[in-house]
């Protein structure tokens, strides 16, 4: 078996509320090289680590993480709608791995994905149906969150059971670094809301317009210097990189959900998809990080970063 990561963040943002022109070409630059990355990789399997942000998973029954043996996008914020082509073979036999080696997963035989899932695919294959993917949604958004020790033990364990596949598996994680984007919370949420977290309502078309326009006057309000939302933190999303980078994976079992929280924003807890790719390459043997690109873009919330690693030649 052979691996790879990529880390990539994502914002419902981009493509709409864009920034300077020499931002935006310095990301389609870093965009580019982990696209030429992935391609002379040539994956025959994406393991795919992204959050909800409740359109798939609600407050009924939320799992830490969960592995889909099929899945379907909403298409919510422009991104694509329909299946995604999940290697339920693999899927399965992965989930067993995880299962066989102590980490409680969540498995789902029908999962409903959004944009987390669907934006890497798009901007690194150019759609969701280009590549078979195994996606496994790891919680970043919903309180109470789990130790950060148990995603890496969660990544560990994909790996781990990626291993005995005979495959070119890219684990790919999906998320912001520090980040505050305007998602709705359960706790003092009204109960028109709260009902909407636990039950899962499907929003009407007018519903996620209008809350499709909240993120984005966010975005605007944002840039222009006027918000409450916790600051990009860029010193702390360095940190964040530093530990990708020197391979110290060990130290994320000492950030704790409120450190987290506090120095990188209510969806910096996104990180855990990365933490999950990284550990399960790492479980393949040493890595090295190929590429890291790193900007805060207050035009999309996001302290936004894209990373690519490969496996340690052995000698
Ligand atoms: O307000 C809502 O109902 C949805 C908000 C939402 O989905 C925001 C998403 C933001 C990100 O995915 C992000 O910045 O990571
Ligand atoms: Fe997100």
């Amino acid at each position: 078996m052979t691996a790879a990561a990529v880390g990539l963040s994502h914002s419902p943002l981009i493509g709409r509320n864009d920034p300077a022109p020499e931002v935006l070409a310095a990301v389609e630059d870093a965009v580019d090289t982990a696209r030429t990355f992935v391609r002379a990789f040539d994956p025959d399997l994406v393991v795919l680590y992204a959050p909800d942000h409740y359109n798939g998973f609600f407050y009924r029954e939320m799992p830490p993480f969960c592995l889909g043996t099929d899945a379907n996008a909403v298409g919510d914020f422009g991104s694509s709608a329909g299946p995604l082509p999940v290697d339920a073979d693999d899927a399965r036999a992965l989930a067993r791995g995880v299962l066989d080696r102590g980490v409680d997963l969540t498995v789902s035989a029908r999962m409903t994905v959004d944009h987390g899932f669907v934006q890497p695919l798009e901007v690194l294959f150019g759609g969701i149906d280009e590549i078979p993917v195994v996606p496994v949604f790891v919680n970043g958004v919903a309180t109470p969150l789990g130790p950060v020790g148990r995603v890496r033990a969660l990544g560990a364990a994909l790996g781990e059971a990626a291993a005995a596949l005979d495959r070119r598996v890219l684990f790919l994680g999906s998320g912001g670094l520090s980040h505050d984007p305007p998602v709705p919370v359960l706790e003092g949420a009204p109960p028109r809301v709260a009902d909407a977290l636990i039950d899962g309502h499907p929003p009407t078309p007018e519903q996620r317009a209008r809350s499709e326009q909240r993120v984005l006057e966010a975005g605007r309000d944002y840039a222009a210097g006027s918000t409450t939302m916790t600051p990009i933190n860029p010193a702390w999303d360095n940190l964040v990189l530093d530990t990708f980078k020197s391979g110290r994976l060990t130290d994320v079992d000492r950030w704790t959900v409120d450190w987290m929280g506090a120095e990188g924003g209510g969806s910096a807890h996104e990180v855990r998809t990365w933490i999950a790719a990284f550990a399960s390459l790492a479980a393949t043997g040493p890595y090295r990080m190929t590429s890291c690109f790193y900007a805060p873009i207050p035009e999309w919330i996001a302290g936004f970063a894209v990373a690519t690693a490969e496996q340690e030649p052995t000698s």
